[in-house]
């Protein structure tokens, strides 16, 4: 049974969905080699699933070219592409047709280990009579870029997502399918422009045999677990080292989720026993590697682990398993999920107690224990700690029976209130006392005032009373000179009468 994406592969350029532009550049590209003109190879560059392969198929179809496809990143493609290339020197195929080569993944060359990869593809397109379109997700690595020099580098878009709702109504409907457009809008929305991807999860989603909008909104995260998804696609389909090892690329999960998600999806994939058996044993060794790598801090050892997880799944295979798989999420990462609420909880109480205890968290997960033991011995003093550690309700639920959380929560309710009215007595008992004290202060500074005024008095008095003595004084003073001035007088009178009668 075909898978549905090859199943509705368009096999004409009209049947291409979107990339109006693209189809009529090709359409001119291709027709300038029929006319001899030899323009460059062209590179479809974009997102896996934009249709790149499918349009580049669709125009030899279009042309009446037979198709010669080969993965350049392959090392044991290349003999095959240079002896083709040599012997299509007529560039014509035994049918009599022309030749459209299509090397795909062409950025699957990997620079290092494969060092001698993009000047061999140099050869080829130099020395190749037939037209060549070659493929690649990302063709700005600076080791690409003598690739980019001699071909005509076309960007080929996301797909819309109307119009993979389009694709996707059609397929419904020449399958049969009972399922509403809104859930197809989901399905189109959710690809992030991916159309494979959107018809996957479309198979997928038949496959389970209820196709819901509830249940396509559940359809794993593009950004997240979609690249997971991804990744195990790659590893388990593809039989090349080099796309395998490339397979992680993108994905943002650790290596012992992955290796979860392979151990998962092993026999899923695989049905031969010996394929089986292979996979488990790279499996383990990789698990062997990575051990080291955490334990012992050797992280040298990464990229063997990285490499036997990938690698040594993919090559475990003799050939290829044709057809759609539907991967399942691990059912260890499963269970770790639906108690990952509970372990986050754990943690956060943990994080509490080594806080006041200055503990680590091994530490502390004894004096949990020693806290629970407390709890339904004495709750009283189990209520005191759960206060110090400022474990929350919500949080002690998690350890302890809720009918003793509620218990301890009361003690707690009510402890805090004793506690608040107590300080509220102190509170209006300093108050008091501090009313009293400013009372005797005011009391303090008017006697002050009092005496001050009092004293000023006296003083001014005093200063009165100096002033009348000084009167008085002046007074006698001038009484005395008067009477002297008098007696003068008198005297003076005395002497001119005497004198007259002398
Ligand atoms: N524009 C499109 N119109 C109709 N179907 C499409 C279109 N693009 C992709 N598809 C569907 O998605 C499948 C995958 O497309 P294709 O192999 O062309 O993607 P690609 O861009 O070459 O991806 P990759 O980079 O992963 O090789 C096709 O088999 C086809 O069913």
């Amino acid at each position: 049974m075909l898978e549905w994406v090859e199943k509705y592969r368009p096999k004409t350029l009209k049947e291409v969905a979107g990339h109006n532009e693209i189809k009529e550049k090709l359409k001119k590209w291709i027709e300038d080699h029929i006319k001899g003109k030899n323009p460059k190879p062209i590179i479809l560059v974009g997102n896996p699933g934009c249709g790149k392969t499918t349009l580049a198929h669709a125009l030899a179809n279009d042309y009446g070219f037979d198709v010669i496809e080969l993965n350049a990143s392959d090392k044991r493609n290349r003999a095959a592409i240079r002896h083709i290339v040599g012997t299509a020197a007529s560039s014509k195929s035994l049918t009599g047709k022309n030749i459209l080569i299509i090397l795909d993944e062409v950025d699957g060359i990997s620079g290092t280990e494969d060092s001698g990869g993009v000047s061999e593809i140099l050869k080829v397109i130099k020395e190749a009579k037939n037209p060549i379109i070659l493929t690649a997700n990302d063709i700005y690595k600076p080791t690409l870029k003598p690739l980019r020099d001699v071909c005509e580098v076309i960007n080929v878009p996301n797909v819309h997502t109307n119009t993979i709702l389009a694709v996707l109504k059609r397929i419904a409907e020449k399958e049969g399918l009972d399922v509403d457009e809104k859930t197809l809008k989901i399905i189109a929305k959710h690809s992030g422009g991916d159309l494979r991807a959107a018809i996957n999860d479309l198979e997928a989603l038949a496959l389970g045999g209820e196709i819901s909008p509830e249940i396509a909104s559940k359809l794993p995260d593009r950004d997240t677990e979609r690249t997971i998804f991804d990744a195990m696609r790659i590893i388990f389909k593809t039989t090349h080292y080099d796309i395998a090892t490339l397979a992680l690329m993108n994905c943002n999960e650790d290596l012992q989720t992955v290796e979860e998600w392979l151990a998962e999806n092993i026999p899923n994939e695989y049905k031969k026993l010996e394929d089986i058996e292979r996979a488990y044993d790279y499996l383990s060794k990789a698990d062997i590697f990575l051990g080291r790598v955490y334990k012992r801090q050797y992280f040298g050892l990464w990229k063997f682990a990285s490499a036997l997880m990938t690698a040594g799944v993919a090559l475990a295979k003799d050939e290829k398993y044709r057809g759609f798989t539907k991967y399942s999420y691990p059912s260890v990462l499963n269970l770790l999920t639906k108690t990952k609420a509970k372990r986050e909880v754990l943690k956060k109480i943990l994080k509490k107690i080594g806080e006041k205890t200055h503990a680590s968290s091994k530490r502390a997960r004894e004096d949990l224990e020693l806290l629970k033991a407390i709890i339904e011995n004495n709750i009283e003093m189990g209520a005191d700690l759960v206060r110090y550690f400022g474990i929350t309700k919500e949080e002690l639920e998690n350890i302890v029976d809720k009918k003793l959380v509620s218990e301890i929560f009361k003690i707690i309710e009510k402890k805090k209130k004793e506690e608040q009215k107590e300080k509220k007595e102190k509170k209006i008992k300093e108050k008091i006392v501090e009313e009293k004290e400013k009372k005797e202060k005011i009391e303090e500074k008017v006697e002050e005032k009092i005496i001050q005024k009092e004293k000023e008095e006296t003083k001014e008095i005093k200063v009165e009373e100096t002033k009348e003595q000084k009167e008085e004084v002046k007074e006698e003073k001038k009484s005395k000179k008067t009477k002297k001035s008098e007696k003068k007088e008198e005297k003076a009178k005395q002497l001119t009468l005497d004198a007259f009668f002398k």
